[in-house]
């Protein structure tokens, strides 16, 4: 069994060695990527309710113990334990309920007591109900408890002023629930980034329209859009015309008014390919231009000012896998996210897969089973066409086959990007 776990690509080239020589690894690709990437400083406060999702700005301290004072786990009975030596039965001195401040326990009595409620002062244990008799105003105690049991001790799970939380991880509703419980109803989160998509190629079409002559269906601003709209402020969408003059004003505008810019298709060779040309006549610094990876060679990261520009490949696949390995880590970055790049984990292949050597190779995979470890298994397509939509749309993530191998044996262990 063979473990294929990089990202570089050693001596990676392309399918035409004249083009071998300007494509960058990808781990090459990804820390330039980065290194363009300054995160965003504005925060806001945010009440909890709204706060889900968004990058915690500062560290989360407790505001007090939790639990703020030693209360009762269970329905039952409070009392000092060395008061049942030569008894079973106490008499009940009053009750302690959830929002109650309970007078002290007397001594040689138990007092009712209900889950959560604070244990009065005296009483070391509680006992609950299904171990007691009640009769009348006394309660016998039918077993005979461990010391302490069923108390809920003051900071037995966070003390006051420790970091609950600490900066630059997205919030989800666990955090939240403990900013709820360490005494917070507001949290200071990294600013939404706005980002504008610039979508090249005249042959494109809204989806639903009707299609005529070489007309395509535009499927890179939904898909993009979507994998946006949570994590930022989507400022503009726009469709830029097949023209050089037009590319260059839609990039220089875009760039002034937003945090980062995303482009969309015209980043290849081609006559009608302006991005690159664009990019170089505005000045822009482009720190990756064409890496070792299938699909989505082409890919260009650059910046213009501080605006970070990722220019996608415009075949869907190539878009989106581009996307996942490079513009994701670096909209993470912008969001302040501390982990950028997201954890990687190993999946077993469950065919053998074929490779041409040269780039390195992102495919689409499915989980179909685990193996006998509790390892899942993927099913991939027998090849990777950057323009296909069917297995993207069925897959749940990529799997990575290093640039420099021709194929992969049933049951190897392959690095896995999840969606
Ligand atoms: N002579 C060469 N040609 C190409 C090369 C090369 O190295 N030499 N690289 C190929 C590779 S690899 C890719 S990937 C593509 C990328 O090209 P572009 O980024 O310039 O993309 P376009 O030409 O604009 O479009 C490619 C393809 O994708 C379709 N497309 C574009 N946008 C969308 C969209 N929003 N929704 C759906 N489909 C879209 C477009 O119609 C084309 O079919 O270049 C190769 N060529
Ligand atoms: O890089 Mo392209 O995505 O091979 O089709």
């Amino acid at each position: 069994m063979t473990l294929f776990d990089r990202i570089d690509t050693p001596g990676c080239g392309c399918d035409t060695p004249d083009l071998a020589a300007t494509l960058l690894p990808v781990d090459t690709a990804l820390n330039r990527g980065l290194a363009l990437v300054d995160p965003l400083t504005a925060t806001e406060d945010l009440p909890l309710h709204q706060a889900s999702g968004r990058v915690l700005a500062r560290p989360v301290k407790a505001r007090a113990d939790l639990p703020r004072f030693d209360n009762s786990g269970m329905d039952g009975y409070a009392l000092r334990l060395t008061d049942l030596n030569g008894t079973k039965t106490l008499p009940v001195c009053g009750t302690s309920a959830a929002s109650d401040a309970p007078q002290p326990l007397p001594a040689g009595t138990a007092m009712r007591i209900f889950t959560g409620a604070p244990v009065p002062a005296g009483a070391d244990t509680v006992v609950m109900q299904e171990w007691t008799t009640r009769t009348g105003n006394m309660v016998t105690f039918e077993k005979r408890p461990q010391t302490g049991s069923n108390i809920r001790r003051q900071g037995e799970d966070q003390r006051a002023n420790a970091t609950v939380l600490t900066a630059g991880q997205r919030l989800n509703a666990r955090h939240l629930a403990i900013c709820a419980g360490a005494g917070h109803g507001s949290v200071s989160v990294v600013s939404k980034p706005k980002i504008a998509l610039l979508m090249t190629g005249d042959e494109l079409i809204a989806p639903g329209a009707e299609a005529t002559g070489g007309a395509i269906w535009d499927v890179n601003t939904p898909l993009l859009t979507s994998v946006l709209s949570d994590v930022a402020d989507i400022s503009f969408v726009y469709q830029v015309p097949d023209s050089f003059d037009a590319m260059i004003d839609a990039i220089s505008s875009a760039a002034q008014d937003v945090d980062l810019v995303i482009t969309s298709g015209g980043v290849s060779v081609g006559d009608r390919d302006h991005v690159k040309p664009a990019l170089n006549l505005l000045g822009a610094e482009i720190a990756v231009s064409g890496v070792a990876i299938k699909p989505g060679k082409p890919i260009t990261l650059s910046r213009l000012g501080r605006v970070p520009i990722i220019s996608l490949p415009g075949n869907p696949l190539s878009a989106y896998v581009t996307w996942q390995v490079f513009g994701n880590p670096m909209l993470n970055k912008l969001c302040g996210l501390t982990e950028a790049v997201p954890p990687r984990r190993l999946v077993r292949a469950q065919t053998e897969l074929r490779h041409k050597p040269g780039r390195c190779e992102y495919r689409p995979a499915r989980f179909c089973g685990m193996d006998h470890s509790g390892l899942e298994v993927v099913e991939c397509p027998s090849a990777t066409h950057s323009g296909h939509l069917g297995p993207m749309a069925q897959a749940d993530g990529l799997v990575l086959i290093p640039g420099d191998i021709d194929k992969t044996a049933t049951g190897d262990l392959l690095e896995f990007m999840p969606f």
